[in-house]
């Protein structure tokens, strides 16, 4: 297969973690890498750019056409707008994708490889071309407790979420920190006097709050600094969210049963939660597990399965050190935590993962499936 890669949405959140990740692994030595911008056609390309120094307009069907990859981290409305093209065009190159429109369709594989690579290599052997990243919760859960899938120890999984501001794109960062700073201003005074009553705090707090303009809740319309808002993504109308909805579909298309596969899928399901964190998507699981397996036999099958996943002791002071998105921010670590058995019975696990959105659950599962088509 050829070399040249086109890039496209490589500027965004995740494109940005995607061009770091690459240049930390030596990708660029590997390819022959083109640029494209849906803003900037013409415009100078970053650094790593080779031969071809000047951005291509990422609409222009015969700019795309030459390319034997296509990585886009640009979303949905721009997969949706130019993939059908392209592939009308008579393109048979890979096109690798971080956003969720294609991840349902039958030519499509959900790449996640430490969980599926033999899914992949399965459609590789019979000439797949389309392969899309998974949403960022269900790819961080699986890097974290999969090894209890592939055991076949699931009968079925609840998920509550705790998902950070990044998750919607940077601009809903911007929004989270300036609402934190607008809070903090309203009471800056009060704070400083430690005589202060706390109660009047509390209640400048929440007016300020509730007074904020449309225009200090734009991303997420209502206040997320200071609460939390317990919808992400569409109403689907029989009262999920799709965010929730795809718990239970990518995570079964991932491991390659439910719809279109002979084992039947396995219940998933729960609420999805956006909260302040600037980074990184937490969730606790419950498990009703097939039989009662030990919880050391358990930690050492979770910790067994893979490179980045991470036991942390269920103690307090261990949690506290290495189960928050703050200490997990920014790297590849899966540390799933507070594994116990709950007091519905022996077969009810509970355990609580965090992962990085932007690497395990968007950039990396997209980074290696590039890797993975270049030694193919
Ligand atoms: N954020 C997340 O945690 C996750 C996102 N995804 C998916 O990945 C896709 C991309 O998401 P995300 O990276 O968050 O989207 P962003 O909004 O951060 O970036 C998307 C595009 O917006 C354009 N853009 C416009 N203004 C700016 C600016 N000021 N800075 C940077 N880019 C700008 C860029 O295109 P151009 O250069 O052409 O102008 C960029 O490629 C989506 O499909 C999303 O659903 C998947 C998993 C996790
Ligand atoms: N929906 C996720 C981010 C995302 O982009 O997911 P997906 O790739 O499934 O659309 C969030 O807001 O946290």
């Amino acid at each position: 297969m050829g070399n040249l890669v086109g890039l496209v949405g490589w500027r965004g959140m995740v494109g940005s973690v995607l061009m770091d990740r690459m240049q930390a692994e030596g990708d660029f030595d590997l390819i022959e890498p083109v640029f494209f911008s849906t803003s900037n056609a013409g415009g100078a390309a970053p650094a790593m750019a080779k031969n071809e120094k000047t951005l291509q307009d990422a609409h222009d069907i015969d700019a795309l056409k030459k390319c034997d990859i296509i990585l886009t981290c640009q979303g949905g409305d721009y997969t949706t707008e130019v993939f059908p093209k392209l592939r009308a065009a008579g393109w048979k190159g890979h096109w690798i994708d971080a956003a969720s429109t294609l991840r349902m369709k039958d030519d499509a594989v959900i790449v996640l490889d430490p969980v599926n690579l033999p899914v992949i290599q399965n459609a590789l052997a019979k000439g797949g071309n389309n392969w899309v990243g998974g949403n960022c919760t269900v790819s961080c859960m699986l890097m974290g407790v999969g090894a209890l899938y592939k055991a076949g120890l699931v009968e079925w999984m609840s998920t509550q979420t705790y998902q950070a501001a990044s998750g919607g794109g940077a601009q809903h960062m911007r929004e989270l920190l300036t609402q934190y700073g607008t809070l903090y201003s309203e009471v800056r005074d009060l704070l400083a006097d430690p005589k202060s009553a706390i109660l009047e705090i509390d209640r400048k707090v929440i007016a300020k709050q509730r007074a904020l303009t449309p225009a200090e809740t734009a991303n997420f319309q209502v206040p997320l600094g200071g609460s939390l808002i317990p919808w992400i993504d569409k109403d689907l109308g029989n009262g999920m969210s799709r965010e929730e909805w795809k718990g239970m579909a990518e995570t079964n298309k991932i491991l390659g049963q439910g719809e279109g596969f002979d084992t039947p899928a396995i219940p998933v399901d729960g609420f999805c939660v956006r909260v302040g964190a600037m980074r990184c998507h937490s969730q606790a699981l419950t498990f009703k597990l097939k039989k009662d397996v030990p919880v050391a036999d358990i930690e050492a099958m979770i910790a067994a399965d893979n490179a980045w996943v991470k036991v942390v002791p269920n103690h307090r002071e261990a949690t506290l050190q290495d189960l928050t998105p703050v200490a997990v921010t920014g790297t590849l670590t899966i540390p799933v935590g507070r594994i116990r058995k709950l007091a519905m019975g022996p077969e009810y696990l509970g355990a609580f993962t965090i992962g990085d959105q932007l690497l395990w659950g968007a950039a990396e599962p997209l980074r290696r499936m590039l890797r993975i088509l270049l030694q193919a």
